[in-house]
């Protein structure tokens, strides 16, 4: 066994019985998660897979999608018109605060903050809805080398009860930094919320990003090579909502969190890391997941300052 699946069953056996945390109920389907799904993944970006745990248990990626349309919105507009419409700054609120929109007015923080990411998804080109959304689902479909599908019961159950993704739709609406269509463009950003994922599909992802866009097994193009600095740096600033600060200071990796339990994270050129566990914090992060990567972290010196002071070392930890 290689370091690394030796140190991975120790993360699982340590933070197993860990049972802090609340499952996400604001939507009402997230509620129904089992809170002792656990695992933990690592992808290779020359496509090694590492898994501990329920890895193939699936779920709703949720605010993890805000990354890819943040992609694919950066394709379709190109930087600077994405610019004028979302900024790059991380908030320190909440991510469904509509504090701040209100504030600055017209233009959202960022694109991982939910009135960003919904400004975003408005972005995304296609002449109706449907085209719009299988140009979305072929996007996913290229990060995850497989067919995918949206959880119909959770999008049905977030498009009811989203009142407050509704308000920050209005009042983008109102200062003028969406179209009029709002329920379509709602539709859109709880259908990629919706999105069914499992771990491994994560840490693929993530491995997909860390490989300046390119898939690891089927080596297709996922994102134009370009833009994979522009998302990591978002993700780096703004992608743990208001923990940001401190997660760059304790582990220092590019990630994005979920209220459904999971986050990815992204190590440049050597692997995508992604965990599992729906009992989150009050800022919505995975309370299992914060302390896996904590961990991973301090072990390997994955922190991006590690990284690019030579005290990485990850690649050791793939040998037996
Ligand atoms: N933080 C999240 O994962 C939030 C996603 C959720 N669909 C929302 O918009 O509220």
């Amino acid at each position: 066994m290689s370091k690394l699946e030796i140190f991975l069953e120790s993360l699982y056996q340590k933070y197993q019985p860990l049972n802090h945390g609340k499952l996400a109920r604001y939507i009402p389907q997230l509620a129904k998660a089992n809170p002792d799904w656990f695992a933990i993944c690592v992808v290779t970006t020359d496509g090694r897979e590492f898994t501990v745990g329920d890895y193939t248990e699936n779920f709703t990626i949720q605010s993890i999608s805000k990354v890819f349309t943040y992609g694919m919105a950066l394709e379709d507009c190109g930087r600077d018109a994405l610019l004028e419409k979302v900024g790059v700054e991380p908030t320190g609120d909440p991510f469904d605060s509509v504090i701040r929109l209100d504030e600055n007015s017209k233009r959202p923080d960022n694109p991982m903050v939910n009135a960003g990411a919904i400004a975003t998804t408005s972005l995304i080109k296609g002449s109706e809805p449907t085209e719009r959304l299988n140009r979305m689902l072929e996007m996913f479909r290229r990060y995850i080398n497989r067919d995918v599908f949206i959880d119909v019961s959770v999008f049905m159950s977030e498009k009811a009860t989203g009142h407050r993704n509704r308000a920050l739709a209005n009042l983008l609406l109102n200062f003028g930094t969406i179209e009029p269509q709002i329920e379509a463009i709602l539709d859109l950003y709880f259908q990629q919320c919706a999105l069914v994922v499992n771990c491994q599909d994560l840490a693929m992802m993530a491995a997909t990003l860390a490989n300046s866009g390119i898939h690891p097994i089927s080596k297709v193009q996922a994102v134009q090579p370009n833009y994979v600095r522009d998302i990591l740096s978002v993700m780096y600033t703004c992608g743990m909502y208001n923990y940001a600060g401190e997660w760059a200071y304790r582990v220092g990796i590019p990630a994005k969190s979920g209220v459904s339990g999971g986050i990815m994270g992204v190590i440049p050129e050597r692997a995508g890391i992604a965990v599992f566990s729906p009992l989150i914090d009050a800022r919505g992060n995975s309370v299992r997941g914060l302390r896996v990567f904590e961990d991973l972290s301090q072990e390997f010196g994955l922190h991006l300052l590690d990284l690019s002071m030579g005290n990485c070392h990850f690649l050791d930890c793939l040998e037996s």
